[in-house]
């Protein structure tokens, strides 16, 4: 594990234009954490931890935080009138879309390659004999998490950010001696995306290039209400429905839609960063953000209340959220350090894997569309061929030394969570977000989970896929119930209707 902090960096880090500055004021309990090398961390969180125990039952507990959770959304004028009792997956006819939107996402996690795809897809008919499983049978993949009601609490709050408290429980372990603090929980927190000034010279070139009056994209309307973008002559909302629209060969179905308070939906389960990316208004504009025309909304307020856990020993920590979370809404973003393919895979062998293993690739080198796209923007020439450059490359988040909660997402074959790319400002790489929008209806208590990829490897000849520890009903990985794992689309439907339905009336 490398031991590079915020410390160590303070000066070589940009943030990335993006985003709003950070709380770098390094003080307190934060300030010894940060200067901590890896070692130290552990230390200091090993020394924090403590047993805590309720004698409260798990319904009471989700009771109590839906509470709070009303409470505080009562307490913003914006967030007041949204209905988060909302069920949106099963809101008329978006519950067969949503449906089959999971089943082909769920099928398509199976393959590795785009052949392979066209194969299966060729072949997917629906099986009329098939028996329907009795609610007995599939039980076991609804899937909320209860904890046991005495805990190892490592940190109270590992944000050090007392705006977004999130405490981080140990359930493997019964006893203090015995707690291992693992070397990836040791990392220092960020809430926005940064750039290494030393490592990535042309990115700092694209910011700089940005600030030209031309190169940039901010909304100068009168400060108004939720609904004030909704003007097609705001350049922000104007550019988020042109970049909806960008679309991979062949996708004819509806483009996607990004806003800040949902429901996001997607253009298909294939191709996710060349057909759903989105622009959002940001801090610059005269809105500030507080319009409908923003995914990063709710991942920026921190709205919902998470918590970082450990049930199992394989997939390591997880998170989860103790408030229903409805089909559609951006929950939070992954942060990390923006970088090149050719910065990440230069760091020794070893490092190199450790940070791949955390890292999202967000872009593809050949996707032309999005070449086509900026090209035909008003940008200055010289700022279109940095972008041009640029955009060859490929770009990930590394959020390994410093990140934040997106990290500990773990994979799942029946991901609910999907990460997508919105851009806020400008359209360089160093002005990327990533959003994690959930894609089903999301129970109190559901860990979260995105699909990492079929080539995502645990180890030089392991594909995740082939030993994942999802457990759900279609999961790939060994030993788990091989009648779901090669089911077609239809009958997956069928399930994950019925799993919903379970999971509303537990
Ligand atoms: C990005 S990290 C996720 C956070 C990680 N669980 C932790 O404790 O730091 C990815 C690693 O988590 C573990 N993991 C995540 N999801 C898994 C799954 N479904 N099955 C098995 N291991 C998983 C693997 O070790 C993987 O390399």
């Amino acid at each position: 594990m490398s031991t590079g902090t915020v410390i160590d960096l303070k000066d070589k880090i940009l943030i990335a234009i993006a985003g709003p500055e950070p709380p770098f004021e390094l003080e307190g309990e934060y300030f010894n954490y940060s200067k901590a090398d890896n070692d130290g961390k552990r230390r200091i969180l090993k020394e924090q931890a403590k047993v805590v125990t309720t004698t409260m039952t798990n319904d009471e507990y989700l009771l109590d935080e839906r509470k709070k959770f009303l409470e505080k959304i009562q307490k913003s004028e914006l967030l007041r009138n949204e209905n988060w009792t909302n069920e949106r997956f099963m809101d008329g006819d978006a519950e067969t879309t949503n449906s089959k939107f999971l089943a082909m996402k769920y099928f398509l996690a199976r393959f590795n390659t785009a052949k392979q795809v066209s194969k299966a897809l060729s072949q997917d008919k629906p099986n009329k004999n098939r028996r329907e499983e009795s609610d007995s049978e599939l039980q076991p993949y609804v899937n909320q998490y209860k904890p046991p009601n005495r805990r190892i609490l490592i940190t109270e709050n590992i944000t050090f950010n007392e705006l977004d408290q999130i405490p981080v429980y140990c359930d493997i372990t019964k006893e203090l001696d015995e707690l291992v603090i693992p070397e990836r929980l040791a990392f220092d927190y960020i809430d926005c995306n940064f750039v290494n000034k030393e490592k990535e010279k042309k990115l700092v070139d694209a910011i700089n290039m940005s600030k030209e009056r031309k190169n940039q994209i901010k909304c100068e309307c009168a400060k108004k209400k939720l609904m004030c973008h909704k003007n097609v002559n705001y350049p922000c909302y104007r550019m988020n429905k042109a970049m909806q629209k960008i679309r991979h060969k062949g996708n004819t179905t509806a483009p996607c839609e990004f806003q800040s308070l949902g429901p996001n939906t997607l253009s298909h389960a294939r191709n996710i960063f060349f057909d759903n990316c989105g622009f959002a208004c940001s801090d610059e504009c005269a809105c500030e953000g507080n319009c409908d025309n923003n995914s990063l909304l709710i991942p920026l307020r921190h709205l919902f209340p998470l918590e970082i856990f450990q049930s199992d020993k394989d997939i390591g920590f997880s998170v989860r959220s103790p408030v229903f979370i409805p089909a559609g809404t951006p929950v939070m973003e992954f942060t990390g350090e923006i970088v090149e393919r050719a910065t990440l895979y230069g760091l020794s062998e070893e490092l190199a894997d450790e940070h791949a293993a955390y890292s999202i690739q967000w872009n593809y080198h050949d996707d032309w569309q999005f070449h086509k796209f900026f090209n035909s923007l008003n940008f200055t020439d010289e700022y279109k061929e940095l972008l041009a450059r640029l955009y060859k490359k490929k770009f990930y988040i590394d959020p390994t030394n410093i990140g934040n909660v997106g990290r500990m997402i773990a994979h799942s074959c029946c991901p609910n969570l999907e990460v997508l790319r919105v851009y806020r400002k400008s359209l360089s790489p160093a002005h990327v977000s990533l959003i994690m929008v959930t894609i089903e209806d999301v129970y109190p208590g559901t860990p979260f989970s995105f699909d990492y990829g079929a080539g995502y490897k645990v180890s030089k000849d392991t594909y995740l896929t082939t030993v994942c520890k999802c457990r759900l009903f279609s999961c790939q990985g060994n030993g788990s119930n091989d009648t779901f794992k090669t089911l077609d689309t239809h009958s997956m439907a069928v399930i994950i209707r019925r799993l919903h339905q379970m999971r509303r009336t537990t």
